[in-house]
């Protein structure tokens, strides 16, 4: 199995229950909720999309033939003799689409703790230390057990509330980013006081102006 990466790039975890610790990141190509084309994204299934996730031409990108290609390229990224236990974030568009139990394997066989975010409509293979899913309304979610549950708010009125019967060990709720991140932001806060179940994941990387 081969594999298309935007990037790969090594920097804080930014959002979730892992935010401000050093990882590196492994952005897969392609997503199947939008193209990427901003001329689709008012027609796509998942329009809120913050990343650019076309093409193998980002920092340390490329088309990788083997899963021991794409672990040895992911552990080039991490700090020799750092310390700590190393960690990549697979994520993209969506990473599920390649990520394999090879490169699962590929990666903990480099001392990996491999992380995932993904939007739930896709099977995961096994051995994923942390999986992250992220719901998109429109879509079917199929992944309905993992480590965290991160729910972009608001969309399409949907109350967070919903997922709470689903398998996850932490459920939060992220504002969405764009031209009212400012009021998301405000109501991911009180949905939070008022459902003492969730907590806040915020986007700190965007704050803190790093990749
Ligand atoms: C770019 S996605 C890639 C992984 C996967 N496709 C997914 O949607 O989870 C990474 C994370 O960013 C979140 N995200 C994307 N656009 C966002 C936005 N405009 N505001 C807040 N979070 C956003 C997603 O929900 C997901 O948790
Ligand atoms: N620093 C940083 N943290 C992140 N957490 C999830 C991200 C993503 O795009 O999946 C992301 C990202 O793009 N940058
Ligand atoms: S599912 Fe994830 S990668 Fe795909 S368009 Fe939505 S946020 Fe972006
Ligand atoms: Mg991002």
């Amino acid at each position: 199995m081969s594999y298309k990466i935007k990037e790969i790039f090594y920097t804080l975890q930014g959002e979730g229950t892992h935010a401000g610790r050093p990882a590196v990141f492994c952005r897969f190509t392609s997503c199947n909720l939008w193209t990427g084309r901003e001329a689709d994204r008012e027609r796509a299934i998942c329009k809120f999309c913050d990343t650019d996730f076309v093409g193998t031409d980002g920092e340390g990108g490329g088309k990788f033939h083997d899963a021991e290609a794409l672990a040895t390229a992911v552990a080039s990224k991490w700090p020799v003799n750092g310390g700590g236990r190393p960690m990549v974030v697979c994520t993209g568009g969506e990473p599920l689409l390649q990520l394999d139990a090879d490169a699962v394997d590929a990666l903990h066989a480099r001392g990996f703790y491999v992380a995932v975010e993904t939007n739930g409509t896709v099977t995961p293979p096994p051995g994923i230390d942390w999986l992250c899913v992220s719901p998109k309304i429109g879509s079917e979610l199929l992944v309905t057990k993992g480590h965290e549950l991160k729910f972009v708010v608001p969309q399409g009125g949907v109350d967070p509330t919903t997922f709470e019967d689903l398998e996850f060990e932490s459920y939060r709720v992220q504002p969405m980013d764009g031209p009212d991140v400012a009021a998301n932001t405000e109501l991911a806060v009180q949905f939070c006081l008022d459902h003492p179940l969730w907590q806040l994941s915020l986007q700190t990387h965007k704050q803190l102006g790093i990749p």
